[in-house]
């Protein structure tokens, strides 16, 4: 809803919108411009990048240009208040209480947001003088990297901020999510950036001003352009960023965290400044950083993470991805580990061994299971509730949070405990989890005692603090209370002395307390004795209202002992966000090992109800899959109950680690090529695979090219993105890469296509010695066997049925002889007369390739002849349909006579297709 009005601003010289020169406390006036407008623009000068949302009142007020922006993107009405110069002032507003919900959009649509705040009593500007203007300030910048409410957040996702640091050849991203406290450094270097920030996938991205049109830089960056916060270059010094980290942790040095690079400094410091910035000094809680060494886990640049539809598919959903179909997590940060885990897979057989034991152990049990799941099920966020309270935006319903979720640690940590019969039995994963969930008994029993049930969301109305907690806020609550059973009796004795059974205490807004009767009844107490008690405050159509000094004085001591206790709520509400905030870092570890849990529990339940095998994993060069699935496709088909998916086995073995395969389109090529990529990445984040069996040597790095689309941002056509993409992999991949190619050289000319599709396959297998999936279409290829020993030959099996063609999704040995192009096609619905022409060309070009006479062609087949000289059947047929339908006459035939004619038809028609 559109929302213009300025109600309840609070300064009368704010409302007027004159045109006054009366100094305010910024300083001196232009003339012609109003205190207020004055400050607004002074604020609005030092965010020139933002929409500036300015506070009057019950609204924020967008003025000029910002107005403009937000009404469009908002659908809100946009409108004038005032003149600027002689000219309308162009303003929007949105109400304080939906704010959020507007941000969310204006934040989705890439805005940033100053939330400028009145930030003093109106009361106290109103002293310096009538025409001051009531102080305000920007007390927090919104930005998409800096989110931490749940309204604007997605629960079951990481938003990522992200600083690219840089000290001579090194880069390094400094990464954070505010909303978690997850925090960590990732060292990089120009080669691997790419998959790096494919990786994070960051909500925003902050670089130095001027890097993202450097060479080498620009093409990285330009994928993240819609999120690239550019800063100053000073913003990202190394040695301010040292003195910045050190002061944000309070530590002298920085060593027992971690050996910094000078670029992780420069993007840590850019970072914790940028926070600095802008939450206004108010900083978030952040876990001490990690500096992850990029080579412990696999790496995958973002064409790979794309065409093998991870996290999202191609077209940005989240439905039909590989994690949307394997999550089983029950809890917003199991989701977000998982999630982390599939982007990161590990290279470390020891660790990824760690995970699937955890994975195994959960799935041998399943009592177990079902109860950590069905406890989990109902633990809220402590990450995020924990990161609110910190930032100073939380609420007593987070305190509560807190509680819930350290008491699920807590049964769960029983659980686990008493399932296992000794510590010992369990994997190291879990130890370390029942470890980490830790005993916080003194903070949870301060919480059970100090919150009610159902705490509200905010702390302003009070009502949060359970009776018994505080003695004091008690006394205010019995005063408080008391005083409500008084004016009830003082109701009653009003009633009594006046003999009007009608009057009622009420209260509202404006009067307060008072006493309300019928107008007919008035007279009375505005006449002796009555007027003598009874003060006249308001007469009504219906109703007139009055006040006593009694009543007065009681209204006092109610709002006196409400006030007291609220103030008490808060300051109580203070002490115990401190009591959480002291064990703060114990109380993450105790959310990330519940998170843990989680993802282990879940990664189970998806290998017993999808029947999924553990891989084994090790330092061999192996890739030995059995009987493997896509879990995606495989999914799809269950669900339109189609056919059943069509198990395939993998063995890029040393002496065959290239596999060529041809076969026709629709026949499953792309799906096994990708089915392999996607168990490496299952296998390599500690999960079972949709397979009988498989055994893998640990991959380093994953590229998959698998179709290509034009790439018009970048100004690159389809054949120019797929040579840039097989340029990546030809000079990237080596004998621990898996390599997933699909079509090389399609887009060009049959000739051009195919030779760069060999030469590819053959740096493949003598220079990259990669592990290798490779489908073509070019027949020609499988020569290729003669020279390559570790090529080998397959093909989808396919069969034919009276000229159709039937695909068995089979792979197997050796090469197709055909491409089926045209029986494809013709299942797609392509018209009988192209099929009839189609074929007539391949028979012609086929006759012609093999006498070596291709020039003749053309004369064989003139453009138009199929339609003179050879009217294909169908259109023949066709002919004859209508030549029966003429020789009806409607009007001769009885209604049965034309029902049969009608069926005849039919019958004829459907012969003809
Ligand atoms: N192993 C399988 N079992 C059952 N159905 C399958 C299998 N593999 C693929 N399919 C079905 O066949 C369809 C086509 O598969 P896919 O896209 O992999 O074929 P393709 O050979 O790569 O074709 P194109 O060359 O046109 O891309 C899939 O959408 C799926 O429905």
């Amino acid at each position: 809803m559109a929302q213009t009005s300025t109600k309840n601003s609070t300064n009368s010289q704010e409302k007027s919108g004159d045109s006054s020169n009366a100094d305010t406390a910024t300083g001196a006036i232009p003339a012609g411009v109003t205190p207020m407008m004055a400050q607004y623009l002074e604020i609005k000068a030092s965010y020139p990048d933002s929409l500036l949302f300015y506070r009057m009142g019950d609204f924020y007020e967008l003025f000029f240009e910002d107005a403009e922006k937000a009404a469009a993107a908002l659908d809100i009405t946009l409108t004038k208040r005032g003149k600027h110069q002689g000219e309308d002032i162009p303003m929007a507003g949105v109400p304080v209480h939906a704010a959020e919900m507007y941000l969310a959009r204006l934040i989705k649509k890439s805005f940033k947001v100053a939330v400028c705040e009145q930030t003093e009593d109106p009361a106290e500007a109103k002293k310096r003088g009538s025409k001051s203007v009531v102080r305000r300030e920007v007390v927090r910048l919104v930005t998409p990297g800096t989110l931490t409410e749940d309204t604007l957040l997605d629960a079951r996702s990481h938003n990522y901020l992200a600083a690219l640091g840089r000290a001579q050849k090194d880069f390094s991203v400094a990464v954070c999510d505010m909303s978690t406290g997850d925090f960590f450094i990732l060292p990089t270097n120009a080669r691997r950036l790419d998959a790096d920030l494919a990786r994070i996938n960051p909500g925003e991205l902050l670089v130095a001003e001027g890097v993202k049109d450097e060479d080498g830089l620009q093409q990285i960056l330009f994928d993240w352009r819609q999120v690239i916060s550019e800063l100053a270059a000073r913003s990202f010094d190394s040695n301010a960023g040292k003195s910045r980290l050190e002061s944000f942790f309070d530590v002298a040095s920085l060593d027992g965290f971690a050996d910094f690079s000078r670029a992780d400094l420069s993007a840590a410091g850019a970072l914790i400044g940028y926070i600095d910035d802008t939450q206004k000094g108010q900083m978030p809680r952040l876990a001490p950083p990690r500096r992850i060494n990029s080579k412990e886990s696999m790496m995958i640049d973002a064409t790979t993470r794309n065409s093998l539809e991870l996290i999202r598919t191609q077209t940005g959903q989240t439905d039909g991805s590989l994690l949307s179909v394997i999550d089983r997590t029950v809890t917003g940060a199991g989701a977000r580990l998982l999630a982390r885990r599939m982007s990161a897979p590990l290279t470390s057989p020891a660790k990824i061994s760690a995970r699937l034991d955890a994975v195994q152990y959960l799935l041998e049990r399943d009592q177990l299971r079902s109860s950590i799941r069905s406890s989990l099920k109902s633990c809220p966020d402590l990450e995020r509730a924990l990161g609110r309270l910190a930032l100073g935006r939380g609420g007593p319903r987070d305190l509560m949070n807190i509680l819930l979720g350290l008491e699920t640690a807590h049964d769960l940590k029983t659980l686990l405990m008493d399932v296992a019969e000794t510590l010992e039995d369990m994997p190291d994963n879990l130890k370390i989890a029942c470890t980490d969930m830790g005993s916080h008994h003194g903070l949870t029993d301060e919480l059970t005692r100090a919150l009610v049930a159902d705490p509200p969301l905010i702390t302003r109305d009070g009502n949060f603090i359970a009776a018994g907690y505080n003695a004091t806020l008690d006394d205010f609550r019995v005063l408080r209370d008391e005083s409500r059973r008084l004016i009830a009796g003082l109701e009653k004795d009003y009633q009594e002395e006046t003999g009007i059974s009608a009057l009622k205490i009420k209260h509202n807004n404006v009067l307060g307390y008072h006493i309300d009767i019928p107008a007919r009844h008035a007279d009375a107490l505005l006449q002796p004795p009555l007027n003598e008690t009874f003060i006249h405050r308001q007469t009504l159509a219906n109703n007139v209202r009055f006040s006593t000094s009694a009543l007065s004085k009681l209204a006092g001591k109610i709002s006196e002992a409400g006030d007291r206790a609220l103030a008490l709520e808060q300051e109580l509400f203070h002490e115990l966000c401190a009591s959480v905030l002291r064990t703060e870092g114990s109380v993450a570890i105790a959310a990330a090992a519940l998170a843990e849990l989680d993802v282990g529990a879940a990664l189970a339940e998806l290998a017993v109800m999808e029947d999924y095998a553990r891989p084994r994993i090790d330092d061999s060069l192996a890739f030995e899959i059995s009987g493997g699935r896509h879990p995606v496709v495989e999914k799809a088909l269950k669900a339109a109950s189609d056919s059943a998916f069509v198990a395939n086995d993998c063995t890029l073995n040393p002496d065959e680690r290239l596999w060529l395969i041809t076969g026709p389109n629709m026949a499953g090529k792309s799906t096994f090529l990708r089915q392999n990529a996607l168990i490496a990445i299952l296998a390599q984040m500690g999960s079972f695979v949709p397979a009988k069996s498989a055994h893998i040597g640990v991959v380093d790095r994953l590229f998959s090219r698998v179709g290509a689309s034009d790439d018009l941002a970048h100004g690159r056509s389809t054949f120019m993105v797929e040579m840039v993409e097989t340029a990546a992999i030809l000079n990237q991949a080596g004998p621990r890469s898996l390599v997933i190619l699909d079509e090389i050289g399609r887009g060009t000319a049959t000739y051009d296509g195919l030779s760069i599709a060999w030469a590819a396959v053959e740096n493949l297998h003598n220079i990259n010695q990669s592990r290798a999936l490779f489908a073509t279409h070019y027949h020609e290829m499988t020569a290729l066997k003669e020279t390559l020993d570790a090529l080998s030959l397959w093909s989808m099996k396919v069969r034919e049925w009276k000229g159709d063609v039937i695909f068995l999704h089979e792979v197997v040995q050796g090469s197709a002889d055909r491409s089926y192009g045209i029986q494809v096609a013709k299942l797609a619905g392509l018209p009988p007369r192209v099929i009839n022409r189609a074929k007539q060309v391949l028979d012609a070009l086929e006759t012609n390739d093999k006498e070596g006479n291709k020039g003749k062609l053309v004369s064989d087949l003139p453009l138009f002849q199929t339609v003179s000289d050879a009217p294909d059947t169908a259109m023949k047929k066709s002919s004859e349909v209508e030549e029966k339908l003429r020789s009806i006459n409607p009007d001769e035939l009885t209604p049965k006579e034309a029902l049969d004619a009608l069926y005849a038809l039919h019958a004829e028609a459907l012969k003809n297709e």
